[in-house]
């Protein structure tokens, strides 16, 4: 299986936007779109943990067809998720229904020297074979996904232990052990790198970081800690896959200043920021933006008066006469909550399919 070429890819509508191509129609896809919002996944979910389908070729590639058979969206992203890397390191991590990742044992500043590098990658071949099997099992539909977190996001959950609304835990060894908080980073830029290299060379089509902590931090310690990070990464990985699509969604209005300067092709962002802020530098700039409608806009309670269906078109085709059509990928600006109605789904990815450019 390894060995065989991969099907040719038909729907290429992401990479040709990715490299600033005008496509036949816009590409959409949504951050977690194989996630609990659908009956499907959460049939898989009934009999399996979450970390047990990651870990399984088989079962994660299941997981990431489920809204290609669903829906017409333009790309696949392979199921797993950012904190696989803690793993690797050999931290332990729990999925915990209702809660969201659990990390038993945090990172302290003592147990730090217990992170296992050596053989990181190797530990994670399960993620490189998942791709190669689904890239075999999407017979070329749509460009295939990987992803990792980036350093500064990665770290906050290894220090918070979980989500936290403040991330203060892992702030406070910015502020009060910057040494550590640079080795660490380091450490992990380093695995992210090789990392995001193997799923390349697996078979992802186009690889996304996700910073989604970015957003805790202000302009200074962002600048000293998160963008010479992402740099680093998109800088290193382009000089090892010069041909590759790199991606970083970054959801933060600090970063927009950096659009052009940060080294990657596309970059994310979220409903706050307008479209005004990146709109205007359309014309001249050299990336792509992703983003960014507000995952509630696709609350369609069916017993408002308002038609839920007209008012959701609605607010996607201005989103796109905002932006304007070149270099843009639609998504959501948050990956889709779990009580999204699936037909919401549809309507949003129907509805940026029929604007005509
Ligand atoms: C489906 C899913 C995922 N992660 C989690 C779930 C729900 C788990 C379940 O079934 O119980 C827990 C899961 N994993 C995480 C969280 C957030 C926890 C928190 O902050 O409270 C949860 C609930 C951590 C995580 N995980 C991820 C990020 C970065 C993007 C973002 O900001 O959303 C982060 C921060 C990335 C991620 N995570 C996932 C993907 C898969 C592909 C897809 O998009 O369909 C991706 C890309 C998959």
């Amino acid at each position: 299986m390894q060995n065989k070429p991969f099907p040719k890819l038909v729907n290429d509508r992401i990479i040709k936007v990715a490299k600033g191509e005008t496509p036949d129609k816009l590409p959409v896809w949504v951050m977690r779109q194989a996630g609990r919002y659908l009956p499907e996944y959460q049939e898989l979910r009934k009999n399996n943990s979450f970390f047990d389908i990651c870990q399984n070729p088989e079962l994660a590639c299941e997981a990431t067809l489920i809204p290609i058979r669903r829906f017409k969206v333009d790309a696949a992203i392979i199921f797993s998720d950012i904190l696989v890397v803690p793993q690797a390191l050999g931290m332990k991590v729990k999925m915990v229904p209702g809660v969201g990742p659990v990390f038993p044992d945090p990172l302290t500043l003592e147990s730090m020297t217990q992170l296992n590098l050596d053989g990181a990658i190797s530990r994670l071949q399960y993620v490189g074979d998942a791709i190669s099997l689904t890239r075999h099992r999407l017979n070329g539909a749509v460009p295939l996904f990987g992803f990792s977190g980036a350093p500064w996001t990665v770290m906050c959950y290894m220090i918070e232990g979980g989500g936290s609304k403040t991330m203060s835990k892992a702030k406070k060894w910015l502020y009060c052990h910057p040494d550590a908080a640079t080795q660490l980073m380091d450490l992990l830029a380093e695995v992210i790198t090789d990392y995001l290299l193997m799923q390349i060379k697996s078979g992802a089509q186009i690889v996304q970081v996700f910073d989604s902590c970015v957003e805790h931090l202000d302009r200074e310690l962002y600048s000293k800690y998160g963008l010479p990070q992402l740099k680093r990464i998109a800088s290193n990985l382009k000089q090892q896959m010069e041909a590759s699509k790199i991606e970083v969604p970054l959801g933060a209005h600090i970063c927009v200043d950096e659009l052009d300067s940060l080294g990657y092709d596309v970059v994310g962002i979220d409903w706050t920021i307008s479209p005004s802020r990146v709109g205007a530098r359309v014309g001249d700039r050299d990336v792509t933006i992703q983003g960014n409608l507000d995952p509630c806009a696709l609350y369609a309670p069916k017993e408002k008066l308002i038609a839920p269906k007209e008012k959701l078109i609605e607010m996607v085709e201005r989103m796109i006469a905002d932006f304007g059509t070149r270099r843009l990928i639609v998504n959501l600006g948050h990956g889709v909550y779990p009580d999204t109605d699936p037909e919401a789904f549809k309507t949003f990815v129907d509805a940026v399919h029929a604007v005509r450019l």
